[in-house]
């Protein structure tokens, strides 16, 4: 008997308690299984165990893991690249046309390589958003899955870093120098990836698929490529567009004078390789990389991140930085040095209203 004469019945009593603990179960379930996933995801990783990959919702990713899937991502796009070259079966076909009236090719390799980058690092880091040059078609989605593991060059190299899932913007590039793909020109071909974090680029991998060339390089991080020794300031060596001239010959001149030599090549890629110490036969070298007409970020990001890594400059004709969020194209052209006076050049250039795209 209860006090005050209440008759407490033992099967209201477990009901009771029964509900009670549902409450309870309910309230907390949520509140510790995110404590547990913050708790995994910034575990400190020198010499303690790897934090898992990929990210919860609102939460962190890890840089180095996002280097990891990066470069396996350019490497894997590349394969398709590789392979719907060599069976010549481009498919190549009009995707529409520049500003400048310049036709866009669009083929299979193109594709192909975008649909394996984009789903190996949409299923690494399904939090994380990720802006890619073709149409991903979700109903042919491919799964291709991260084994999680890191190449030792990158554990050597990098520490691992945690960052808001929200601040991360990726670029995909799956065939940069598609022009020059279908003239078979393939030294020019690269697959490229990019992240930015609250749009400054991060980290940058540029993939040669034909020659199985791969530069990676996180900024504050480290990278598997280095600047030259020397550049020539004084009369640059510069690299343009080969098939997005526009005016780009006019302002290089205008500004080096007349005997600067001018190297047309495809690929944004490429020609911030033309930069750096890169051991590769097929790769001219050049001092300074200048486009003048209007450019897509996934072009440009990688490059401009390796660059920045490595404490080189890629900024609009005007000296600003670019931001890699937001719209997808860049409206200022692009200067890219490295080891330079970047400032002293942009001064030196001639009044862009005159020269540019516009
Ligand atoms: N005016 C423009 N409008 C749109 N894309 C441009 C462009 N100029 C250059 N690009 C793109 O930038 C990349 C490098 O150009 P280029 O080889 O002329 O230097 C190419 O990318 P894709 O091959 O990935 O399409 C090219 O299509
Ligand atoms: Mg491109």
């Amino acid at each position: 008997m209860a006090p005050m004469g209440i008759r407490l019945s033992p099967l209201g009593m477990a009901v009771f308690c029964l509900l009670g603990l549902g409450v309870l179960y309910h309230l907390y379930s949520g509140f510790l299984a995110g404590r547990f996933a913050f708790f995994m995801l910034s575990e400190p990783a020198a010499g303690g165990p790897e934090a898992p990959h990929g990210s919860a919702p609102g939460g962190a990713v890890d840089l180095r893991e996002l280097l990891a899937v990066s470069v396996l991502a350019a490497v894997r796009g590349g394969e398709e690249v590789k392979r719907v070259r060599e069976g010549n079966v481009l498919n190549a076909k009009a995707k529409g046309k520049t500003r400048e009236g310049a036709e866009e090719q669009l083929t299979t390799g193109d594709l192909l390589s975008n649909r394996r980058m984009f789903y190996l690092l949409k299923g690494a880091f399904p939090a994380v958003q990720i802006n890619s040059e073709e149409r991903v078609d979700t109903a042919d989605q491919e799964t291709v899955s991260w084994d999680h593991s890191i190449p030792e060059d990158i554990k050597q190299k990098i520490q691992p870093k945690e960052v808001p899932a929200e601040s991360v913007t990726v670029w995909i590039d799956p065939l940069d120098a598609t022009q020059e793909y279908t003239e078979d020109l393939r030294q020019y071909v690269t697959t490229m990836v990019c992240v930015a974090v609250n749009g400054k680029p991060v980290i940058g991998v540029i993939h040669k698929p034909f020659s199985s060339y791969t530069a990676w390089a996180m900024v504050d991080g480290g990278s598997n490529v280095k600047a030259r020794s020397s550049y020539n300031e004084k009369t640059p060596r510069i690299i343009v567009s080969r098939s997005h001239a526009g005016k780009v010959e006019q302002v290089a001149r205008q500004t080096f004078g007349n005997k600067t030599v001018i190297i047309p090549a495809g690929g944004a890629g490429y020609k911030v390789l033309a930069l750096l110490d890169v051991p590769e036969k097929n790769q001219e070298e050049a001092d300074v990389y200048i486009h003048v007409t209007y450019i897509k970020k996934w072009d440009i990001c990688a490059g401009n991140a390796v660059l920045r890594a490595l404490g080189g400059h890629m900024t609009t004709l005007t000296g600003e930085e670019i931001s890699y969020t937001g719209s997808d194209g860049n409206e200022g052209g692009l200067i890219a040095s490295i080891n330079m006076n970047h400032k002293a050049l942009i001064e030196k250039l001639p009044d862009l209203e005159k020269t540019s795209h516009k």
